[in-house]
């Protein structure tokens, strides 16, 4: 199994966003690796967060790791476009809220940002078969959309065995990340099941010492895949 350096991407959508600079530069100050950037509009998910401004606003705060920007957001297109103006790294997005998914990769890779699909607890994986020559990342949810602090659903580490199968036999250097409900006692197991790259929200952002918990991580992670 081929696999790239493990990264913690704490999502900010449990940051305090009273102070959003602020806090981003802590986490990332205790040693997180990307920020992850939840975008929900109330219609793909029932909830609303942040814009192209939040992202612009955090470049200028002097924030300069990647930004993943996961888009849960129908239509797809106008809204990634504005996100790789406005700083983001790269761009994930779900096959299900764009018509044309092979054009909509593109076009994030167009804009100069990585591209990547997103797949909700449900969502099987075949549209990834026909794409994989231009994704980046794939990211797994394991928990359904919309909210953070929710239970990590254990379905998605069967699913992550199947992805990263699918990965391994495109000998391409593609990400597999997981979302949602990702702790330090599970993270591991999740590693184990051949993520490399770890969206945790609720298991940081509700710690006092940030640097503990993603030390800890990161000692769970090494410890399964020594
Ligand atoms: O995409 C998300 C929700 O749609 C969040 O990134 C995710 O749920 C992370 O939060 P937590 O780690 O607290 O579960």
């Amino acid at each position: 199994m081929s696999r790239q350096t493990p990264v913690i991407a704490p999502s900010i959508l449990s940051a305090d966003f009273a102070r959003l600079g602020e806090d981003t530069a802590r986490v990332l100050a205790a040693g997180a690796d990307w920020v992850h950037f939840d975008v929900m509009d109330n219609h793909y998910v029932p909830n609303l967060t942040m814009g192209p401004m939040f992202c612009e606003g955090l470049r200028k705060y002097g924030i300069t790791a990647p930004i993943d920007v996961h888009l849960m957001v129908e239509p797809v297109d106008a809204l990634a476009q504005g996100f790789a103006k406005a700083g983001a790294t790269s761009i994930t997005f779900h096959p299900d809220a764009t018509r044309h998914v092979d054009r909509s990769l593109q076009a994030i890779r167009d804009a100069g940002c990585k591209a990547g699909l997103v797949f909700n607890p449900a969502t099987p994986l075949d549209v990834l078969r026909y794409v994989m020559d231009k994704v980046d990342l794939v990211l797994l949810m394991s928990v359904n959309p919309g909210f953070g602090g929710q239970s990590f659903l254990p379905s998605a580490l069967t699913k992550l065995r199947e992805a990263r199968a699918l990965i391994d036999a495109s000998g391409r250097d593609i990400r597999l990340e997981i979302d949602g409900g990702v702790k330090v006692d599970n993270i591991g197991e999740i590693a184990a099941a051949g993520a490399d790259t770890f969206v945790a929200g609720s298991a940081i952002f509700n710690t006092p010492d940030y640097a503990a918990t993603i030390a800890a991580m990161r000692q769970q992670i090494d410890a399964r895949l020594r």
